[in-house]
């Protein structure tokens, strides 16, 4: 459904070069970038500002040509066929509109039925389900001008859909959003994505939104791609473990080890102990332990996908 091959974009950039002088200098946005994303498809595309994430996209929505390489979505070249891509694809990005600043909501979908050309009842269809799915009822003849910015990213995944696209590329869809709209937004694509239609890339610095959404990360760092793969597969990686935090009535027999795990935090004069798990398993780390000392309440904590990302973005390379 996409296909990059060794994809870069270099923009030529003037810097300042002593007082008055100003040298001319070459940033390589994307710098050879492979990728092929299956239809159906979920990919969470991540990497630190500035590392070519946006410049990615506007190569596959055909607004930047490529320096080189070769880039297919949905089997046509972006920026030369770029109008029977549009047909295809659906567009949010989180800072830019594509609905009508004056007109109220429901004016803007009418709108875009006729540009898109969309049939008549496929459009009537696609809207009530966004309707329902999104919440949209309440401000449907709202103008878009007073819409708040949760309601307005509502309007703009609904834009999206409306004319059927066999992608999605969503650039930052829950930046800037409060909790319930986020989870409107997370859910409503999740729901998208189960149907196995639409293939999805989405750029977010917000890992949960990966976490509750895409199967597959794909982090890109200094224009080029570092990991692709699972979260798990990243997670195994970067040597991420699962910790264990018990609450004893006494603290624990000085000395005391655990076979295959670490002791990594004391609290509240040793009533509260943080192990890392290394090699046991949850239920064996608490039998372990039930041994030795009074245990009153434990948690297993999931490695956090926060902490496996920061060292990811600031590995030496
Ligand atoms: N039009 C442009 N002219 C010159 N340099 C550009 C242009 N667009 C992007 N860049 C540079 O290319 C690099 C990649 O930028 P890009 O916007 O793709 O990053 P990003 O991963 O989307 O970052 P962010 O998370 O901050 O949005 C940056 O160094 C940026 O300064």
């Amino acid at each position: 459904m996409i296909d990059m091959r060794d994809l870069r974009k270099d923009f030529v950039v003037r810097v300042k070069a002593g007082r008055l002088r100003r040298e001319k200098r070459t940033v390589s946005a994307v710098d050879g970038v492979s990728l092929a994303i299956e239809r159906g498809e979920m990919v969470g595309y991540i990497g630190p500002n500035g590392a070519g994430k946006s410049t990615t996209l506007k190569m596959l929505t055909g607004v930047l040509s490529p320096s080189s390489g070769d880039v297919r979505v949905c089997g046509l070249e972006p920026v030369p066929q770029r109008t029977k891509l549009a047909l295809r694809i659906g567009v949010v990005f989180g800072q830019r509109s594509q609905l009508w600043w004056d007109l109220p909501l429901g004016e803007s979908f009418r709108l875009l039925r006729h540009i898109y050309r969309v049939d008549p009842a496929a459009h009537r269809e696609r809207l009530k389900r966004c309707r329902e799915l999104l919440d949209l009822d309440e401000f449907m003849d709202t103008p878009v001008r007073q819409l708040s910015l949760g309601q307005r990213m509502r309007g703009e995944l609904t834009a999206a859909l409306l004319h059927g696209p066999e992608v999605l590329f969503l650039d930052e869809p829950t930046i800037g959003l409060d909790v319930v709209s986020k989870q409107a937004v997370r859910s409503f694509l999740g729901e998208l994505g189960r149907g196995g239609d639409v293939t999805l890339v989405l750029t977010t610095h917000d890992l949960a939104d990966i976490e509750r959404l895409c199967r597959r990360l794909v982090v890109i760092d200094h224009g080029r791609v570092v990991h692709d793969g699972t979260i798990e597969e990243l997670h195994a990686r970067y040597g991420s473990r699962r910790r264990l935090v018990v609450d004893l009535d006494t603290p624990l027999p000085p000395g005391f080890t655990l076979p295959g795990a670490t002791m990594t935090g004391t609290e509240a004069d040793g009533h509260r102990v943080t192990f890392t798990l290394d090699t046991i398993a949850a239920g064996a780390a608490v039998a372990g332990l039930v041994g030795a000392a009074a245990v009153r309440d434990l948690s297993v904590v999931e490695p956090d996908i926060e902490d496996v990302v920061a060292k990811l973005y600031t590995a030496p390379r």
